[in-house]
């Protein structure tokens, strides 16, 4: 298993490309499963969740045709012929559940293996069951699979009991083949839902609301193919933001956009960071030493869960105690520990982390749990004194384009051993 060895203690400086968003990707891609005509992306990450996704669809019957460096990807889905996402392909990537809401709509039956619990939490799909369930098809979890079973999806007026993102996203792809207005409530307001609705509505898809909690959709009897390209990755760009926030900095980040990070953008400025935003490029310069920044986690607009690990690992370093509160997952703090093995000073009480900022962290050998908790250890070692070594880094590989290349062009020591 590969581990990323950092050298800490340099500044990062210099500039970076920010790459398409995984998470708006993942769901933007299964929406191809729609339609019998070609669908066409472009700004597609080169992340290990793609591959997992495109070799999953693959079975599915649907052509592939990529160019990796180029970040395009067609996807054929005209001779889609088994509506089945396997448990061995699931359970590496719980994303997979996307493909539920189309498979229904579009073939009338799926089975997909029920994702379990990970690392940050049980991370249950009852929502999405329950929304189609509203929608007239027939669900049943046996062995361990989700099947599903429809002559046609029903529009229906549909409330998610808390706020979920791929819940929703699902339930919005199913809607769009379904007879009739489907109306979802408490929707998630999330920048990739909009990006998907976006993606969707050149598909053909009649879709009012996204980016609100009230979604609509009417049904319609097709779509058709498109051309549609990822938005930027907010989480990988406020990633590099804490780095360099971290680390003292002064770095350029292009191909992105501030326009959905307000909250982490206030917060860095709250910590002592300068930033100028044009158009897609961030600029943040970093104080000598960063003030202590307390936050919440919440569905968006508010601070999101994604952050949440890489914005302990700057608290870490700051001057004062910061509070963090993780309201979204029940198991988010696993990177706390490995934290504490650099030397950081965290006491956890249930979803509450106190933080006291130290003077310096010191290089260890840490461990990877789940891949915001990595993002946090990459921040910390970045900082840290002497080397710090950081195991089963497959999980950053699901979620960060060229993490080393990205920052030894800004100038960090990092290399990956095998
Ligand atoms: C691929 C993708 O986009 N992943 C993101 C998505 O995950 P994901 O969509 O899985 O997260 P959700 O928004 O669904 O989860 C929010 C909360 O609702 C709970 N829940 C959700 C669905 C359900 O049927 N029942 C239920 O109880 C979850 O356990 C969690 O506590 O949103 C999360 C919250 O912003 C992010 O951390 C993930 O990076
Ligand atoms: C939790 C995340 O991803 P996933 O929902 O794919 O596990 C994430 O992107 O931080």
């Amino acid at each position: 298993m590969d581990k990323l060895l950092i050298t800490g203690g340099t500044r990062l400086t210099g500039e970076a490309r920010i790459s398409g968003a995984k998470n708006a990707a993942l769901p933007i891609l299964c929406a191809a499963l729609l339609t019998r005509e070609p669908v066409t992306f472009t700004n597609v990450p080169q992340l290990q969740d793609i591959r997992t996704l495109l070799a999953l669809i693959a079975q599915m019957g649907v052509k592939i045709d990529r160019d990796e460096a180029a970040g395009t990807v067609t996807l054929d889905a005209g001779e889609l012929n088994n509506p089945v996402a396997p448990y061995e392909r699931v359970k590496t990537m719980r994303a997979s559940i996307l493909v539920l809401g189309p498979l229904v709509a579009r073939c009338g039956e799926a089975r997909v293996s029920l994702p379990g619990g990970c690392a940050i939490g049980a991370r249950p799909v009852d929502q999405h069951i329950k929304g189609l369930q509203a929608m007239g098809a027939q669900v049943k979890v046996e062995h361990g699979d989700i099947h599903a079973e429809v002559t046609r999806l029903k529009g229906a007026r549909l409330f998610t009991d808390m706020v979920t993102v791929t819940g929703t996203e699902n339930l919005m792809m199913a809607a769009c083949l379904a007879d009739g207005e489907t109306v979802i409530e408490n929707a998630a307001r999330e920048p990739e839902v909009v990006d998907l609705a976006k993606c969707l509505m050149a598909m053909g898809a009649r879709i009012s609301g996204a980016g609100t909690d009230v979604i609509r959709v009417q049904g319609v009897d097709a779509l058709h193919g498109a051309t549609h390209q990822i938005m930027p990755d907010r989480i990988e760009t406020g990633t590099y933001l804490c780095a360099a926030a971290a680390t003292g900095g002064d770095i350029r980040l292009t191909g992105t956009s501030s326009a959905y990070l307000d909250i982490v953008v206030d917060k860095l400025l709250d910590a002592g960071c300068e930033i100028d935003v044009e158009r897609d490029e961030i600029r943040l310069r970093a104080p000598k030493r960063l003030k202590a920044v307390s936050l919440r986690t919440a569905p968006y607009p508010a601070f999101p869960t994604d952050m949440q690990a890489q914005f302990m690992a700057i608290n870490c370093v700051a001057e004062g105690t910061a509070v963090i509160r993780e309201t979204i997952f029940e198991n988010r703090f696993m990177h706390a520990v490995e934290l504490q093995r650099l030397g950081a000073d965290i006491r956890i009480d249930g979803n509450t982390a106190v933080v006291t900022g130290v003077a310096r962290l010191d290089g260890a050998t840490v461990m990877a749990t789940d891949l915001r908790a990595s993002a946090s250890l990459v921040v910390a070692g970045l900082v840290a004194e002497g080397e710090t070594l950081i195991e089963r880094i497959y999980h950053l590989d699901r979620g960060y384009e060229h993490l080393e290349q990205k920052l030894s062009a800004l100038g960090a020591q990092v290399r990956r051993q095998a």
